[in-house]
């Protein structure tokens, strides 16, 4: 899969090259490149931002820029390219939509900063042969900006895509991989600090550890995510 970036900030993905990501890069499972947006402007002060018609706090991200950024990663696109835009007005980011995103070709992420993007950059983007865009938010909250988001979606693609991760067994028992959250994980030693494992796990019966998994995923998520819960569940 083929991951490009756009971003003020070019320095802030250099943790990349590290960790599971950073291998699978070297391994030629995900090639990535980040783009520094002012490497697209053409001032002497190498401008990205003005301030908001209709008036308003703060600057926004000037189109300009962006649309000779995308056309240079866009220019011959492979079909189902994926233009990933992280904003606060954007549709949840879900484990579902990583197992999808990890399915593509291709991904952009645009990382914006100040108030935002120019809308112009995404409709244009959404005209674009072979191109789908997606505005995906990370969470109920307001960043700085798309960096932190990009990379956290990043993460959780990335590792989904097949040979990134050792074994992919380890990918169907997480939370919200079967739409519950996941069961207590223990390793030794047995006794830590006067806490004991749950014997079950201690004794060599599959099937009745795989119960108890169960039942601890159902009663976490009662608990913490009740709205994860399948009808009749809850
Ligand atoms: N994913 C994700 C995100 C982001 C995110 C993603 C991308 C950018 C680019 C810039 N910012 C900062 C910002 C700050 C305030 C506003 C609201 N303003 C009101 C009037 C016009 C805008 C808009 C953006 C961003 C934030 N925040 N939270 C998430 N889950």
């Amino acid at each position: 899969m083929r991951i490009d970036i756009v971003t003020i900030f070019p320095e802030f993905f250099g943790v990349l090259d590290i960790s599971l990501l950073g291998k699978a890069r070297q391994q030629k499972l995900l090639d990535v490149t980040v783009h520094d947006l002012r490497d697209f402007t053409h001032d002497r002060h190498r401008t990205v931002d003005d301030t908001p018609y209709g008036g308003g706090a703060g600057m926004v991200m000037k189109p300009e820029p962006w649309g000779e950024a995308l056309d240079r990663i866009l220019g011959d696109p492979l079909p189902g390219t994926v233009v990933v835009v992280p904003s606060p007005a954007g549709r949840p980011f879900t484990q579902a939509e990583a197992r999808e995103l990890a399915l593509a070709p291709a991904l952009v992420f645009t990382c914006g900063r100040y108030e935002g993007i120019d809308q112009r950059v995404i409709d244009h983007a959404a005209t674009r042969p072979n191109v789908e865009v997606r505005e995906v938010s990370l969470g109920d909250y307001v960043l700085n900006g798309g960096e932190v988001a990009a990379m956290a979606m990043i993460e959780a693609i990335g590792r989904l895509v097949p040979g990134v991760v050792g074994n992919p067994e380890s990918l169907t028992e997480e939370s919200h991989e079967d739409g519950l959250l996941e069961y207590p994980s223990y390793t030794k030693p047995s006794v830590w600090r006067d806490l004991e494992v749950p014997p079950i796990l201690l004794g060599g019966n599959h099937g009745a550890i795989a119960a108890w998994r169960h039942e601890q995923q159902l009663e976490r998520t009662r608990r913490v995510r009740p709205d994860l819960l399948p009808d009749g569940l809850s």
